[in-house]
């Protein structure tokens, strides 16, 4: 039987200076013996996916109590990537998620806390607390804020659901009137929660459900709805349960390896392919892959992305679908009901809630479970009123989307396409690998060829969009812009949100070796393999290469002579320190940034960093 491992500073007479300390964070003798459990909370008021987040520690917390455990609760930090966006901030994005890995890490770690509450919600920080979750491997469970709801506003003159990517395509877009930029703005993102389509947060809390580590309902009941409170009690309830089972019964399947094993990642790749979430989710994946000490790779979702079909298409693959609509379709148990039955389910993976993921959709699958409570809970409904608040409205619809011919959740047999929706790409361009979400690609542009524009900055390339120096036909290639190179592997949606916004959304293809928000859609291929600071091929990219790129065969092709290559690659290795960088290129870069970078593998590797040579 595993000791408690909080007993490190609560027993023995040495301890007495300890105990003295936890006495003063208000424990009592009888609490010394009961299990501590650790409550990460990423509330800050300056991103709305986790502004209603303040109390919500303290609810997890009091549940703790009433179940046996003791509570304490600390935060991390949580950067907004809207906000951090097309500027030199956005380079802190992707760092911050290691920031939060290791906070949670030393909390956890430096006062000997038994088990783990992840209060999370936007882009890095789900996949941060999942890191340390595995790092650590003491029993969690993950609950995140919620989805925003999705906007109302006039597009065209029609009412239609919309989110800040309509906001920002339209702000550059000339031919969308002041008026209508005001109301795409005022309307974008209307309550506190993560952003409402399927970007990175949604993308990465839904995977999270499907990991079991969160609960049915984790990645779609929505921040304001009442039903989301439940979830946080449950959760605090749940992470004393588990902690009991490791603890006081021996059982190791509740701890996050035996959990997230290499089915539970195929299982959670699988609905990633299932529903064209976020491309980040591959990084992520791949990072918390490695954390876990599992040799989960590009090649497996490669290998899984070409025999799961595209069941479910939400913003930005859709327009005026957003995550409230997947709720009331059934969720994330809907289609991974849907993934059951077409056999591309691992049934068998435990969960933190139920004995199997299995299991779990045999209750929780709107299609196959006749329970009236069920259906009631994915009857939730956005609330339509401006707030900050969690839980602050109790709206239902009438009916639900049990559709799977034509609704939001398809079966296998009525997929949006059969090959799913993102895809690994492989070619002298990206001899690693590099990633695209098939989802958002206009079915004639899966193969396309043009001319490279070369930029070797995120700034360069949106001046060259906003000054219409790229035309129908180029390939609009961003280097240095990897983990290393950027450093911090910027996101791309200005460059992408732009190119829509000049009407040039699907007659030109942007590839990069920074990656892309969940927001971006259309022919752009990120993450490319090795990075140009590494000394992959896409620094050696000229202005007029001509680059093929063919989804179906999963390829991507620099069309130069292998000489040329070789001629090029020992003219830069001839710029000794200078080579491998960019060009004319002034960025202020931190202290801190150079340590990531210092370390920063390529996104093949999650971009995490490696300390193996240390
Ligand atoms: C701002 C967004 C849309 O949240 C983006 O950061 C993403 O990655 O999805
Ligand atoms: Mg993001």
């Amino acid at each position: 039987m595993p000791q408690l491992r909080s007993r490190t500073t609560t027993h023995g007479r040495n301890m007495a200076g300890a105990r003295g300390l936890w006495r003063a964070t208000g424990m009592t003798d009888a609490d010394f013996g009961k299990p501590i459990i650790a409550i990460a909370n990423s509330f800050t008021q300056f991103v709305p996916g986790h502004v209603h987040l303040k109390d919500l520690g303290q609810l997890v917390a009091g549940e703790v109590v009433a179940a046996g455990g003791v509570a304490k609760e600390f935060n991390t930090i949580a950067v907004d990537d809207g906000i951090a966006m097309g500027h030199a901030g956005m380079l802190y994005s992707l760092p911050s998620r290691e920031v939060i890995a290791d906070a949670v890490e030393y909390m956890v770690n430096a006062h000997c806390a038994d088990a783990l509450v992840c209060i999370s919600n936007c882009d890095k920080i789900t996949p941060g607390m999942l890191m340390a979750a595995l790092r650590l491997n003491i029993p969690t469970v993950f609950v995140s804020g919620g989805p925003m709801e999705a906007g109302k506003a006039p597009v065209h003159g029609e009412i239609r659901s919309v989110d800040l990517i309509d906001a920002m395509v339209a702000a550059a877009d000339d031919r969308v009137s002041d008026a209508e930029v005001e109301a795409l703005e005022q309307n974008a993102c209307p309550t506190c929660g993560s952003c409402s389509g399927m970007f990175t947060a949604n993308s990465m809390n839904c995977l999270v459900e499907a990991l079991g580590l969160g609960l049915p309902g984790n990645g779609t009941v929505l921040a304001t709805h009442a039903d989301r409170k439940a979830l946080f009690l449950r959760a605090g309830r749940t992470a004393v349960e588990i902690a009991k089972r490791w603890y006081e019964q021996d059982d190791a399947s509740v701890l996050p390896r035996n959990i997230a094993t290499f089915e539970g990642f195929e299982n959670a790749i699988a609905l990633d392919i299932a529903m064209g979430g976020s491309t980040n989710t591959v990084l992520h994946l791949l990072a918390a892959a490695y954390e876990g000490g599992l040799d989960f790779t590009m090649a497996d979702i490669d290998r899984m992305s070409r025999r799961v079909p595209h069941l479910c298409k939400v913003a930005p693959s859709s327009a005026t679908v957003h995550i409230e609509d997947v709720h009331r379709a059934g969720g994330i148990m809907g289609i991974l009901g849907e993934l059951d039955r077409a056999g591309l389910l691992h049934r068998d993976v435990p969960t933190v809630h139920a004995p199997t993921i299995g299991a779990a959709v045999d209750r929780w699958d709107i299609t196959r479970a006749n329970d009236a409570d069920i259906a009631e809970f994915y009857a939730a409904a956005p609330g339509g009123v401006r707030t900050t608040q969690a839980f602050s409205q109790a709206s239902r619809y009438t009916s639900l989307d049990r559709d799977r011919v034509g609704g939001i959740i398809r079966n296998k047999e009525n997929a949006f396409s059969q090959d799913g929706g993102l895809a690994v790409l492989y070619g002298n361009l990206a001899v690693d690998g590099c990633i695209v979400k098939t989802a958002g690609v206009d079915p004639a542009a899966l193969t396309f060829t043009g001319k490279a524009r070369v930029f070797e900055s995120q700034d360069d390339a949106v001046s060259a969009i906003l000054g219409n120096r790229v035309a129908a036909g180029d390939v609009v290639l961003i280097r240095y812009e990897g983990p290393r190179g950027g450093p911090g592997m910027q996101e791309m949606l200005y460059p992408t949100s732009y190119l829509k916004s000049k009407g040039l959304g699907k007659v030109c293809a942007l590839v990069t070796d920074g990656r892309f928000s969940g927001g971006s859609s259309g022919l752009s291929i990120g993450h490319i393999s090795p990075e140009a600071a590494e000394g992959g091929t896409i620094g050696l990219v000229e202005e007029g290469d001509r680059i093929v790129i063919d989804i179906p065969n999963r390829s991507i092709h620099l069309d130069v002579e292998t000489v040329e290559l070789d001629r090029r690659r020992d003219a830069m290795k001839a710029k000794g320190a200078k080579a491998w960088k960019p060009v004319a290129r002034d960025r202020k870069v931190s202290g801190a940034l150079k340590a990531y970078a210092y370390f920063a593998t390529s996104a093949s590797r999650g971009a995490v960093r490696d300390t193996s040579g240390i």
